[in-house]
């Protein structure tokens, strides 16, 4: 697999190069140069195949000979340790529960495939990482879970103070070993920002092997397409179009969507669902993109106001936004309207949606309002409702039931080190824990 940087002023690298740098040195987004169709034949027999066998024959057509497909699988088969169940919800309106892992968010899949990989190259060569990530607050999660303990990586984590759920903030702070947290007195924002500028400071770079675990490591993207193959897996015999409504921030778990497409999955449409941070679906009616500084929401981990996926997006069709409308079907809502389909679905069928995974159920209604048509839809949970536990029984009014994964650290004490939003400050902490 090669990969070209999205501002073409890098040089072209490999795969195993693209994860360990995470960012070209033109500060674009690594893409792959080309993303080649799987065979008719494996869309044929897709519906026969395990969770882990389209796992594999993606990723392997993706990247190629990199690693031998004997090790590739082991990674897969140890990184899909979990399921991805698809329930229905409604007639022909199915969830995607992506969050029946470590951290219980979709995250998992990037988090751990990347955490696999990393130890797979690096049992080659002895070299110290430094991993970077930034988090609205499932990010961070995953990928401290994927990467503790691993020799050689340490990661840091930035998170925006006050503005991740209580749950979420102690699966990032309590981890202790390889892991530290820094509380960050800004938004996601600042710290994707302060993330990228560390990436480009030629000082730290020189003393420090950084990578990023975030959506903008193209080896956090290719894992965030298997399971839009594994859902069609699973409506394919009802012979309907599919709809996929992805909840999005970042816009990664959608580029995942959109890197399966591209290599033949049928997939009808998209539906860009966000809550009211909506630069992109601005973008869609607008054709004009403009970031700015996100707004606090109940959907907290979609608080995203320059999304980092918006290059790759646009970058995937060409820049033709005509294109990119006949795929994508944007749209937003606030959290009074989020807050209702949580309690709507609840009342009708007893459902548990989180707010995330709320966001993307009223895209897919929308769209089959505005279009009129009929199809699969597909609404992506991204995370565990027990996550956002008070927004959730407050909306419901019920007492939900956290899963033992989350008793475990509601009652660990927080470890996180205070930061400003300042690159300065970023950057002596990382000097001195060197
Ligand atoms: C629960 C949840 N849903 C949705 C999103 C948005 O995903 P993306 O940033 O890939 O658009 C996130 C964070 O990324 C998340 O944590
Ligand atoms: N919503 C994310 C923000 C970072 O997203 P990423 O997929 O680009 O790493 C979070 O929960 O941290």
């Amino acid at each position: 697999m090669r990969l070209y940087s999205t501002n073409r002023s890098a040089a072209e690298v490999s795969f195993k190069e693209a994860v360990f740098k995470g960012l070209p040195d033109d500060n674009g987004l690594f893409m792959p140069v080309s993303i080649p169709q799987l065979p008719s034949a494996f869309f044929e027999t897709i519906d026969k195949l395990s969770f882990q066998e389209i796992a594999f024959q993606v990723t392997k057509t993706l990247i190629g000979d990199e690693i031998p497909d004997a090790d590739l699988k082991k990674i897969i088969d140890d990184v899909l340790s979990f399921d991805a169940p698809l329930v229905k919800v409604e007639d022909n309106i199915s969830v995607l529960e992506l969050f029946h892992g470590p951290s219980l968010a979709f995250k998992d899949f990037g988090a751990r495939f990347m955490a696999k990989i990393m130890s797979y190259f690096l049992q080659k060569e002895k070299k110290e990482i430094h991993i970077l990530v930034a988090t609205s607050g499932d990010t961070g999660s995953a990928v401290a879970q994927g990467f503790l303990g691993m020799p050689g990586i340490k990661v840091t984590i930035l998170y925006p103070s006050g503005k991740v759920s209580d749950i979420q903030e102690k699966q990032l702070t309590t981890l202790g070993q390889n892991i530290t947290a820094l509380e960050v007195n800004g938004t996601f924002d600042d710290c994707q920002r302060l993330v990228k500028e560390a990436f480009l400071d030629k000082e730290l770079n020189n003393k420090i092997n950084l990578s990023s675990a975030n959506s903008i490591n193209i080896s956090r993207l290719i894992p965030q397409s298997f399971y839009y193959f594994y859902a069609y897996s699973k409506l394919k015999s009802l012979g309907l179009p599919v709809v996929f409504s992805t909840p999005s921030g970042n816009f990664g778990n959608l580029c995942g969507g959109l890197i399966a497409k591209r290599m033949g999955l049928p997939i009808h449409k998209f539906v860009a669902s966000t809550n009211a941070n909506d630069v992109v679906p601005e973008f869609l009616e607008t054709g004009i993109f403009n970031p700015r500084p996100s707004v606090a929401t109940i959907s907290n981990a979609m608080d995203v106001g320059n999304p980092s996926n918006y290059a790759r997006l646009v970058e995937l069709y060409g820049k033709d936004l005509e294109a990119i409308k006949k795929d994508i079907f944007g749209t937003r809502y606030n959290d009074e309207e989020t807050a209702q389909a949580i309690e709507k679905v609840y009342k009708a069928g007893g459902y548990i949606m989180d707010p995330h995974g709320a966001v993307a159920y009223l895209g897919l209604k929308e769209y089959a309002k505005t279009t009129g048509e009929k199809f699969s839809g597909v609404f992506l949970a991204t995370a565990h409702p027990s996550k956002f536990i008070e927004v959730v029984e407050e909306i419901i009014n019920k007492k939900i039931e956290l899963p033992e994964r989350l008793q475990t650290v509601v009652n660990k004490k927080k470890e996180a080190f205070p930061l400003t939003s300042d690159f300065s400050d970023l950057k002596s902490y990382l000097l001195k824990s060197m």
